[in-house]
């Protein structure tokens, strides 16, 4: 259970401990933040409201560790992640009990996403090992007008102490995805989990902390963002902010420092679906793409923007399937389970209303309690209307029946957003054309879309994001290259040559 046996120790009474220093700590603000059950709305969870003070311990706490960190030879950075990584395993019961009660996530998806986070810290020591243990070699007589007087050897080293922030959506996998590449690469890390989900971050961040990491390295500062957030974003301490969330991403890039930033925001991923498209494969991939996590994911399908002489039928094949979803407690394993806060569900209602007003077809009648929402299927979504290019970041997903392929990419092009596309055709040739005409940072040919595979690259243009992710990409935004040249008296391959060196 959460807050018991190896994890009773970041408990303290009814509040969770923040971590810093390899210590878990009472914050001297005296003041907690509430973490509401989405399922019961009522207060599930405490923890501390860390103060400026506390941050600024921990920043220095990092920067210190770090500069030893830097030292420890690879393969024992490596070992001590596969070590974490089988904890976090070990304990995925009481971290996704954690996900259930805080996010509301269905429970076999929380188990999913702990198994899944455990897996992407082992690959991550892997792959550090690999891409950390090569550098480069250059000579510089390639370039124009010089002999080969100058070896150039390259390798990696950190950037210092990264801050990560992830959202509540997962809280864990979108930690360990931050957590992992920062530390094989030497560098240090401290956490501001969101704060829906903060108390799975915490067990998570406890594993690593039984994994005996060195003190300082990790810390994990609880508070809420709108309070805590400026002070850590603009810290001095931070050498590279890693952030995964909404717009809040867009603000924090205007006023973080000359530090690199990796930003994964949110999307408006569309699915463009051809006459020549297997339906049946687009109708499920449209329900798993749109309604898994109650469409809480920033690579849900968002939109569908069918050929209008297919809609009929597909529109029939997504009603059928959607009946079948079931609507109820993330603890009954329901596959529709309430959105994160009542604010969230407001707002999917605003949207919901102004479709309606607009006089788009609903396919189901729009049913809510509390914070749940029954799917919602909605169709003939024209461009006025604010579903069409907002996300709603819940169960409601918006049709816009299309007559060209020209249409459609216009449509995806249109948005501010550039996350991910999908596209369904059994036309492979059509299918990489419109991949090429779609202005987002993967597509997918008869999928819809997903980060995972977590070492594939992940990314978004426009207001999508800044940077990459994917394991490899992690590793590589959070090092910088340096370079050491050997600079030769004499170019190479003239000693015992002809007589033309010098020495
Ligand atoms: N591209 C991607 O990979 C993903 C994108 N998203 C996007 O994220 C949004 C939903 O997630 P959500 O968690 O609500 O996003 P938010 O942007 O609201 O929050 C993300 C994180 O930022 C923190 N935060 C809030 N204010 C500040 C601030 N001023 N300075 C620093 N940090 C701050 C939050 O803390 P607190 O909780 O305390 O407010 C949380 O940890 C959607 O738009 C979605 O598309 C979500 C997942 C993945
Ligand atoms: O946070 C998100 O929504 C993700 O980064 C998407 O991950 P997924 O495609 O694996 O659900």
């Amino acid at each position: 259970m959460a807050g018991t046996g190896v994890f009773a120790e970041i408990l303290d009474g009814d509040v969770y401990m923040y971590y810093a220093d390899g210590e878990w700590k009472k914050s001297s603000s005296g003041k907690t933040v509430a973490i509401i059950n989405p399922t019961t709305r009522k207060t599930q969870y405490k923890v501390q409201a860390c103060t400026q003070e506390e941050v600024n311990k921990a920043m220095e706490s990092a920067k210190a560790a770090q500069k030893s960190w830097a030292k420890t030879p690879l393969w024992k950075r490596a070992e001590l992640l596969h070590k974490a990584a089988a904890i976090l395993k070990e304990h995925k019961a009481p971290i996704a009990e954690c996900l259930v009660k805080e996010i509301a996530k269905p429970a076999k998806d929380a188990v999913t996403e702990v198994v899944r986070s455990g897996d992407l810290v082992s690959y991550t020591a892997e792959e550090g090992v690999r891409i950390l243990g090569e550098g480069k070699f250059l000579v510089s007589d390639s370039f124009p007008g010089n002999e080969r007087t100058k070896y150039c050897l390259t390798s990696k080293i950190p950037l210092g102490v990264i801050l990560a922030i992830p959202p509540f959506n997962y809280p864990v996998n979108l930690a360990v995805s931050k957590i992992a590449p920062a530390l094989i690469a030497g560098n240090s890390l401290v956490l501001k989990p969101p704060t829906q989900g903060a108390v799975s971050a915490l067990h998570m961040v406890h594993c690593f902390h039984l994994a005996g990491f060195p003190k300082g390295l990790i810390s994990c500062v609880t508070g809420k963002g709108s309070e805590i957030g400026d002070f850590l974003t603009m810290h001095p301490g931070v050498n590279c902010i890693s952030f995964t969330g909404g717009d809040t991403g867009i603000a924090i890039s205007k006023k973080a420092g000359m530090i690199p930033l990796q930003m994964e925001l949110g999307g408006k991923d569309a699915c463009i679906v051809l006459e020549d498209a297997d339906l049946d494969l687009v109708a499920s991939n449209i329900i798993k793409g749109g309604f898994s996590y109650s469409g809480q994911r920033c690579t849900a399908v968002k939109v569908v923007l069918v050929m209008e002489s297919v809609a009929d039928a597909l529109v029939e094949k997504v009603k059928a399937k959607i009946a079948k979803l079931t609507v109820g407690p993330p603890e009954d394993d329901c596959d529709i389970t309430p959105v994160v806060s009542e604010s969230s569900a407001n707002f999917i209602e605003g949207l919901v209303k102004d479709a309606k007003e607009k006089g788009a077809t609903f396919c189901q009648d729009y049913k809510r309690d509390g914070n749940l929402i029954w799917p919602l299927l909605l169709d003939n979504v024209r461009p006025d209307m604010r579903i069409a290019w907002e996300e709603p970041f819940g169960p409601v997903l918006p049709i816009i029946r299309i007559n060209s392929i020209e249409e459609g990419i216009h449509h995806c092009n249109a948005s501010n957003f550039g996350l991910q596309g999908s596209v369904f055709t059994k036309d492979v040739n059509k299918a990489i054309l419109i991949s090429d005409a779609m202005e987002t940072g993967t597509v997918q040919i008869n999928s819809a879309p997903a980060r995972g595979p977590d070492h594939f690259p992940f990314q978004g243009l426009k207001d999508s994001g800044i940077g990459s992710q994917g394991v490899a990409n992690s590793i590589n935004m959070m090092t910088k290259i340096k370079s050491t040249v050997i600079n030769l008296p004499t170019p190479s391959y003239t000693i015992g040559n002809g007589g033309h060196s010098k020495l």
